[in-house]
């Protein structure tokens, strides 16, 4: 598989943007919409400044739906809580490259929890953080916000970033490499990444800023195959 056309476009709303006191039907609304995976972002406030949730959330999404549980760890030290979110139930488990000076250890230590091995990089991080270990990860995360907010504005550049990835993702044989953009992600944003080489599109604001998830959902979906 080289081209993009052959690779389908997934949808994960972010719960970041929902409204915590009804999440489970929060995240129903959105599967009925139309998602395909269920993005959990977790939050220390330390690696970014602003405090979320842990492996419980996780634990109690998990009660609501069959979707894959695709966890976003913006924390330090991810390696000491990698096991107790796979645990509760993350199917997918993306680590920071910035907060991992032993990332080929933590990758492998999520394969062996039973997770698949993420790995994310902040907007001003090269690409260079994770081209030793690109041919070990099941999904490369390009941040297209600075990670901490929902609703922040798209930086464009992440969609040059997301092409070369692509392409280095080619050059290593990897051509089943999930490439995910988070922040900013909307109908008005997706064609663009999409063409670039992403396949998983986050999508928090977009979809749980509005009442009808669906219409989100199928928004972000045609604009996506445009
Ligand atoms: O990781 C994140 C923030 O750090 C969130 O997944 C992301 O911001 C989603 O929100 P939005 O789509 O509104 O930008
Ligand atoms: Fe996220």
């Amino acid at each position: 598989m080289n081209s993009n056309q052959t690779r389908t476009v997934k949808i994960a709303p972010s719960i970041l943007s929902a409204d915590f006191a009804r999440l489970g039907e929060e995240v129903k609304d959105a599967e009925r919409g139309g998602a395909d995976w269920i993005h959990i972002d977790a939050m220390d406030g330390r690696f970014v400044p602003n405090l979320t949730f842990g492996p419980l959330a996780v634990d109690a999404v998990k009660q609501h739906t069959s979707l894959l549980l695709d966890a976003h760890l913006m924390i330090v030290e991810p390696e000491k809580y990698v096991n107790d979110f796979a645990k509760a139930g993350a199917d997918l488990i993306t680590v920071h490259a910035e907060a991992c000076p032993h990332l080929h250890r933590v990758v492998y230590q999520i394969k062996e929890a039973g997770a698949q091995a993420g790995v994310a990089l902040n907007p001003h991080t090269p690409l260079s953080a994770i081209e030793e270990v690109i041919a070990d990860l099941d999904l490369a995360l390009i941040m297209t916000v600075n990670p901490g907010f929902g609703g922040q504005r798209f930086i464009e550049r992440g969609i040059d970033k997301v092409r070369r990835l692509r392409e280095l993702a080619d050059q290593v044989g990897h051509a089943k490499l999930h490439i995910e953009v988070d922040g900013g992600i909307s109908s008005a944003t997706a064609a663009s990444v999409v063409r670039a080489g992403a396949d998983v599109l986050v999508a928090g604001s977009a979809v749980f800023g509005t009442p009808d998830r669906k219409a989100a959902i199928e928004a972000i979906r045609s604009a996506a195959s445009s």
